[in-house]
């Protein structure tokens, strides 16, 4: 409340002093405006008493000083308009203006994307030079498979989502796409090659409609309806006395978890990429939900690489290869079967998992 308060007062006391200072100019204004008037209007009668002027050019002079008053006066304000608003301006500039940290290569062309295959090839990369984040990943997510994350809080899964999207550029090692070092690529043809469903997505304040075309701006009503209905949310949308013209609130707050997660996913249906990173919601949904959030992304996986940050076990078991990770490293590969014979670290987690899954179901 004091921080707030605060801030209320500063704005308060920059909004008085602003007045005021309009205020004096204003005033400034109209009284040079008048001396103007007097001493013309002075000037134009001595004229006239002198018979240099008719007393028509005195009348004439006074209906064009009133003519024109208002327009000045227009003008004035606009220019006072014209410099706030530059104020603002500026600052969107600025912003677009803003030089990404990880730069385009001069020589970098766009990313042909073919079948979609990512490989890591013993990628190092650390947010902070005196502890390593990741160590010598070596992987390949294959074209049109389902390759699953898995591994403990802080154990580097979100940061090889940050490298294949080339947030940062990798320590050591390389990370392709098809072949293509995604360093000698465009940034703009990498991320549009790549769809993006995170925890938490971005949803904006406009209709549902809006929201999932932001995946892709020339996306038609159609292609937005068959996005929701593959992404299962299509009925949900109907049952909003708006429909797709329903507004969401900001940040989403009148979408449930689940649904915010679906209408990410048909937001990256319409864009319809080729390879698809998918962080998946913690949140507990019920089971419902979860199967239903379940069809969306086996839609979305089809004929598509998908790369997952798995927390549901359905998820995790349905992979079709399984990387664990543990402090920046992958320990394990391989299929759920493999990986539960294997009787490593996996196992382990699949067992804990197991049983908070039966924990919940108790309750
Ligand atoms: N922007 C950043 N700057 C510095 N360190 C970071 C940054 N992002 C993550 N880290 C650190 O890198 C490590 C790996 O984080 P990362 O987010 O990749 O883990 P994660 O396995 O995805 O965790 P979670 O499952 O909780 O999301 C953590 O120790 C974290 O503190």
């Amino acid at each position: 409340m004091r921080r707030y308060g605060t801030a209320v007062q500063d704005h308060v006391n920059a909004s008085y002093s602003f007045l005021c200072r309009m205020l004096w100019g204003n005033a400034a204004q109209d009284f040079i405006m008048t001396i103007g008037f007097v001493s013309c209007t002075i000037l134009a009668m001595q004229q006239v008493a002198r018979e240099k002027r008719s007393f028509g050019a005195l009348v004439n002079f006074m209906f064009y000083w009133s003519a024109i008053k208002g327009t000045v006066k227009q003008l004035a304000n606009s220019y006072q308009n014209v410099s706030s608003t530059l104020v603002n301006a500026e600052g969107l500039l600025q912003l677009l203006h803003t030089e990404p940290s990880v730069p385009d290569s001069k020589s970098a062309k766009n990313l042909v994307v073919h079948t979609g295959e990512v490989r890591f090839e013993n990628v190092s990369f650390a947010y902070d030079p005196r502890k390593p984040t990741i160590e010598t990943i070596d992987f390949s997510a294959e074209a049109g498979k389902t390759t699953a994350l898995l591994g403990k809080s802080g154990s580097g899964k979100s940061t090889i989502f940050t490298l294949l999207h080339r947030l940062y550029d990798v320590c050591e090692g390389s990370i392709t796409i098809d072949g293509q070092d995604i360093r000698d690529v465009t940034g703009s043809s990498l991320r549009s090659a790549i769809g993006i469903v995170p925890q938490k997505p971005g949803i904006f304040n406009i209709s549902i409609k809006e929201n999932v075309r932001y995946g892709n701006l020339d996306a038609t009503d159609k292609d937005v309806m068959d996005a929701c209905i593959a992404a299962d949310i299509h009925d949900c949308i109907m049952s909003f006395p708006d429909a797709y013209e329903a507004t969401v609130g900001e940040g989403g707050v009148r979408l449930s978890g689940g649904q915010a997660q679906r209408l990410a996913i048909a937001r990256v249906l319409v864009k319809k990429p080729k390879i698809v990173l998918l962080d998946e919601a913690t949140s507990a949904v019920d089971t419902l939900t979860e199967a239903k959030i379940q069809k969306a992304i086996s839609r979305l996986a089809s004929d598509r690489t998908v790369l997952v940050i798995a927390h549901r076990l359905s998820t995790v078991a349905r992979a079709d290869k399984i990387l664990v990770v543990h402090e920046g490293k992958i320990v394990e590969s391989g299929t759920h079967e493999e990986l539960l014979a294997k009787g490593g670290r996996y196992n382990e987690l699949w067992a804990q998992q197991t049983l908070t899954k039966q924990v919940e179901l108790e309750r």
